[in-house]
């Protein structure tokens, strides 16, 4: 039977509940609902039931013993919507203590694994819209800033021509990682991810399972760090005197590509001051320890600002949060293309999500027979028209049925391509063709993805190394198929109106 994670919680907690009462809260207070009660059903996630997990309080006695914590402990990952509360764990309590330094006020967030989004942070309170959520203290947050007033300070000052803030970053993260103990950044260092799934990080034969147009940008992505190293080799040996070791084995591409991704996936936008000492990019990043911990999800609003009256970031949600579940903040209005490209993962049911269409896919479907194919190509070409073509949750984008308008054209119709252009109706039958040609194209994309997702299954039963990243890619495949089943079936009623 498949089962959801809220239908999961509600059984583990009739399961561990079993011979007790269970108080709900916001009924009448002390009004115990046996077991009996309620009715429990999950079939392909219909929930039947009508009180929520998060609702259900335990109608225990407080222990103050060993017993009583590890049963509050049990009791707080059994309401946590299936996260595993990781506040315990001595890495978290020694971040906590490093932060506390800085003066960061615990808040009610906690860090927890959770089995859909991985580690996050989740709350042990409701939060309204409007709240604040957390607020982080300058002193916490790494910018370049703090590598100009560290120790790396000197050498960058005098390096010329001028580095960009980020290799700037990068190198502080990696001579601090080197340093272990010692950094006074080690407790922040020590929950950072080992490694990242940012298409940089993707072996080849991983990478050539992407769909278009993110396998092209995974190739350009892998060559911006490769050319990034090269490029900083001299800078890196400069920093010679820093080092007992030679810097080629600290300054590695590996440890280069560990802190590019580190700044790409979880830095947030605080735009520093132009300091003379760096060159034009910009300087935006700032790494915010904890706060770095909050997953995405598309569908929250948030607002995130260096407050300049109370010196510190922080986050306003502007949607409500209920307690006990992981609290989320939205990175943007990202595809899951772009959430791969940015940040080495995607999102389910993500409604920024799109299936493109490359131009590969439309040379493949476009009748071979019209002489004027390659006139309108180019016309497509001209007007930015080959250029995000996409299938969506709601069926073709109004640039692919464009485009494919264009294409239909009939020798006698030609003449009409600006018109089509700037979204006018031809005639019915270019209506249909253009129609016809989408469900094509889009039957097409289905194909193609059932092969892709077959050749990773074949892949992952000799691959185990690989296991994580082509879980990654059967994500993206899988989504990429929802959305092009759901559009075949708009297409198919609209091709029944049509005709
Ligand atoms: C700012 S960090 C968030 C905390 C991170 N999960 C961690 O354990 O450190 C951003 C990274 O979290 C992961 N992530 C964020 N939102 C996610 C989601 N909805 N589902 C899966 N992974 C997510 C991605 O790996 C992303 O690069």
């Amino acid at each position: 039977m498949q089962i959801c994670s809220q239908c999961r919680a509600l059984l583990l907690l009739l399961i561990f509940n079993k011979k007790k009462s269970i108080v709900y809260r916001g009924a009448k207070r002390n009004t115990k609902i046996e077991e009996s009660n309620f009715s429990f059903s999950c079939s392909g996630c219909v929930h039947k039931q009508q009180i929520l997990p998060t609702d259900l309080i335990f109608n225990m006695q407080k222990s103050r013993g060993r017993t009583g914590r590890k049963r509050r402990r049990k009791h707080f990952k059994d309401l946590t919507s299936g996260g595993v509360n990781y506040s315990h764990k001595l890495e978290y309590i020694q971040l906590k203590k490093w932060l506390k330094e800085r003066g960061f006020e615990d808040n009610h967030l906690k860090p927890a694994q959770f089995s859909d989004t991985g580690r996050g942070l989740l709350t042990t309170k409701a939060f309204q819209a409007g709240e604040l959520i957390i607020s982080l203290p300058e002193k916490c947050l790494l910018t370049t800033a703090t590598v100009l007033n560290s120790y790396l300070g000197k050498y960058i000052v005098r390096w010329k021509p001028p580095l960009s803030p980020l290799i700037a970053l990068c190198t502080f993260l990696i001579a601090e990682k080197h340093t272990g103990e010692r950094s006074p950044w080690k407790p922040y260092l020590d929950i950072l991810p080992k490694t990242y799934t940012c298409p940089a990080c993707l072996e080849q034969e991983v990478v050539k399972l992407l769909p278009d147009p993110l396998r092209r940008k995974a190739q350009e992505q892998r060559t911006v760090v490769q050319e990034l190293h090269s490029s900083s080799k001299p800078f890196f040996s400069s920093l010679q005197p820093l080092l007992t070791e030679n810097v080629e084995a600290v300054f590695t591409y590996d440890a280069l590509l560990w802190a590019w991704c580190t700044i790409n996936t979880r830095t947030v936008y605080m735009k520093q001051p132009q300091k003379e000492c760096f060159s034009r990019e910009p300087d935006i990043y700032a790494l915010a320890p904890y706060l770095d911990l909050l997953n995405h999800s598309p569908n929250v609003q948030v607002r995130g600002t260096f407050n300049e009256q109370t010196r510190c970031y922080e986050i306003r949600m502007d949607s409500r949060c209920r307690k006990y579940e992981e609290v989320f903040i939205c990175y943007g209005p990202h595809d899951n293309q772009r959430l791969l490209l940015e940040y080495g993962f995607i999102a389910i049911d993500n409604p920024h999500s799109s299936v493109y269409v490359s131009t590969d896919t439309l040379l493949k479907c476009v009748f071979l027979g019209d002489k004027k194919k390659n006139t309108k190509l180019s016309i497509l070409k001209g007007h930015g028209f080959l250029e995000n073509l996409t299938f969506g949750w709601d069926g073709p984008s109004w640039r692919l049925l464009t485009a494919l308008k264009l294409l239909c054209l009939g020798a006698d119709e030609f003449a009409c391509w600006k018109r089509v252009l700037l979204g006018e109706v031809i005639s019915s039958g270019n209506e249909e063709k253009a129609l016809k040609l989408a469900t094509k194209i889009c039957f097409s994309l289905i194909e193609e993805t059932q092969h892709v997702l077959h050749q990773i299954s074949k892949l992952k039963k000799d691959n185990i190394n690989l296991e994580a990243q082509l879980a990654l890619i059967k994500g993206l495949r899988l989504e990429d198929l929802r959305i092009l089943q759901k559009s075949a079936e708009i297409l198919s009623n609209l091709n029944a109106t049509v005709s």
